[in-house]
């Protein structure tokens, strides 16, 4: 069955919260100490028991979760840095690329919704049944038949803008970085795995598993909780799991380092696209862009 096109609209951007000027201070003096104080209690216990309640309903059988982009946001960009782990030191250094400065980050204004739904038709093109195929062997020269163009323009114009996202975020020239291998579609349903490959939600470092990955992008091309449920993104940090929730269009992108250590939790109904994006400083694990021969 040919994959239907979603052509959702764009929600309204989301603003930021300027904060105010402190103005709590002096009105506290206004009240008699007796009363102050059992203000603050009263405040105290409010956030205890509103604490208690979010924590309880934030929990999941892998421990306190903390929700990073929840597919309702359209976030402008929201940037996490955290310290680099050691995996650097272990390749060679390409300086103004390598990681020195390490994170995570998100947005949903980098690549379009109407981009991901053109972007999605194809990954529905794509069911194969195994993780990795090579698209130009599988396909030799009826490539032409499901590839337009037009549609590798559209895949190149969206890894530059990604590319260049992922460059401002981390402080380094975009030029320094290269496409690397694998970089791929997938396609994740709760049918049973028939390779280790299909396997997706076991924890793993890209660094570790892909090799010359310095820095990882996922583009969502499909929605957490209305065309698949579960299959949410998790970082798995000490003491904290932190989730993305998909969202057609919505760019996440990390170091690929052990500082990222990450999941897919397993998907329980609907099918869920996504493209892996990834770069490498090293040129000579570059790649050149697809294009139609
Ligand atoms: O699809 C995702 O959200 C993550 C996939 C992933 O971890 C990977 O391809 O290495
Ligand atoms: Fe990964």
């Amino acid at each position: 069955m040919a994959p239907q096109r979603r052509a959702a609209p764009r929600g309204p951007e989301s603003g930021g919260t300027a904060a105010g000027p402190d103005r709590g201070g002096r009105r506290h003096s206004r009240y008699p100490r007796g009363c102050w104080d059992s203000g603050w209690l009263f405040l105290l216990s409010s956030a205890a028991v509103g604490g208690l309640l979010s924590w309880s309903y934030l929990s999941t059988e892998d421990g306190v979760t903390e929700v990073l982009a929840r597919h309702s946001e359209n976030l402008q960009g929201k940037f996490i840095e955290i310290p680099c782990s050691e995996d650097y030191d272990s390749h060679k250094r390409f300086e103004g690329c390598t990681p020195r400065k390490c994170g995570r980050g998100v947005t949903d204004v980098v690549i379009t919704r109407e981009e991901a739904s053109i972007l999605d038709l194809h990954s529905g093109a794509l069911s194969l049944g195994k993780h990795f195929v090579n698209l130009y062997r599988y396909f030799g020269d009826k490539i032409q038949d499901i590839f337009t163009e037009e549609d590798f323009a559209l895949y190149r114009d969206v890894r530059q803008r990604i590319q260049q996202r992922i460059a401002q975020a981390f402080g380094i020239s975009s030029a320094s970085m290269y496409l690397t291998k694998p970089t791929f579609f997938s396609r994740i349903n709760n049918t049973e795995a028939k390779t280790t490959h299909d396997e997706y939600w076991h924890p793993h470092v890209d660094k570790v598993t892909y090799g010359s990955f310095d820095y990882t992008s996922l583009l969502y091309l499909s929605d957490y909780t209305e065309d698949f449920g579960g299959g949410r993104f998790v970082f798995m940090d000490a003491g904290s799991n932190k989730t993305i929730e998909p969202r057609a269009g919505r760019v996440s992108f990390f170091t690929s380092g052990s500082e990222n250590l990450h999941r897919v939790e397993k998907v329980h109904w609907g099918t869920r696209y996504a493209i892996t994006i990834s770069f490498t400083c090293n040129p000579d694990h570059g790649i050149g862009d697809p294009v139609l021969m």
